[in-house]
């Protein structure tokens, strides 16, 4: 019997440091390609003509999607890179790690005839989703939903991205074991990642203070502890 894409993905998925490992799945022919199915199924008679994916892990999902829809693939980039033409663009509201992207689209992929699905890997704050859902209404056409691996909208943030698809939902992924993680009992195994990144930090300290960026330091926002004791 063939093996479900969530089973798979859950097979495949792992925390690393705190933070989800979603390329792992990828890495797996059998969950990439059963994932890959899963995720089109739902829309298959949708009349989709086109998936929109978000840079970096919503370009690789949302190609292959593409191809497995038999339509073409809309990039939205999230990044500086080059992307010719002209654009229509979004700076996106907050997003999981409170980074606030300008998102963008070239404006001659979309036309009032088509009906876009955006494919992702991780749904979380929607920002990114409802970012991309604003561009595509600017370009007249039309709006399908979202089709993702994890589901970890509020209610609040679903109102805002349409309808979405999920294979798993958040709670169902496996909890972070911190102590097993750093090989000492450091806290209790209680997380469910530590993916929400403080971003810009100050720290009071010498004249005038000290300021950067924090990537090492997260917050586990399920039981509020700060990690790294820095602040927000
Ligand atoms: O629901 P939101 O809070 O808006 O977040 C959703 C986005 O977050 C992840 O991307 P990430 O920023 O981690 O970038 P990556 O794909 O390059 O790893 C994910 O792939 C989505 O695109
Ligand atoms: N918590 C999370 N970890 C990894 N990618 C994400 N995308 C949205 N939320 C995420």
């Amino acid at each position: 019997m063939t093996k479900a894409a969530r089973d798979l993905v859950l097979e495949n998925f792992a925390w690393i440091h705190g933070h989800a490992d979603v390329w792992a799945i990828f890495r797996d022919a059998t969950a990439l390609n059963a994932v890959v199915k899963a995720l089109v199924e739902p829309f298959k008679d949708g009349g989709i003509t086109a998936v929109c994916g978000v840079e970096s892990r919503g370009f690789l999902l949302g190609a292959a999607a593409a191809v497995e829809l038999g339509v073409g693939f809309i990039p939205v980039r999230k990044g500086e890179g080059l992307f010719p033409g002209e654009k229509v663009e979004r700076r996106a509201a907050p997003d999981y790690r409170q980074q606030r992207n300008c998102l963008r689209l070239q404006r001659h992929a979309l036309t009032p005839d088509d009906k876009v699905l955006l494919v992702d890997d991780w749904i979380e704050t929607g920002n990114q989703a409802a970012a991309v859902r604003a561009m595509v209404s600017e370009c007249g056409s039309g709006w399908a939903g979202c089709s993702v691996i994890i589901d970890q909208l509020s209610e609040e943030g679903r109102q805002a991205v349409g309808p979405v698809q999920a294979l798993l939902a958040f709670s169902d992924l496996p909890l972070y074991q911190v102590e097993e993680e750093a090989g000492r009992e450091v806290r209790p195994a209680v997380s469910r990642g530590l993916n929400c990144w403080l971003g810009p930090w100050r720290c009071p300290v010498g004249p005038g203070g000290l300021t950067g960026e924090t990537p090492g330091h997260e917050r586990d926002r399920r039981n509020g502890d700060i990690a790294s004791g820095v602040q927000r």
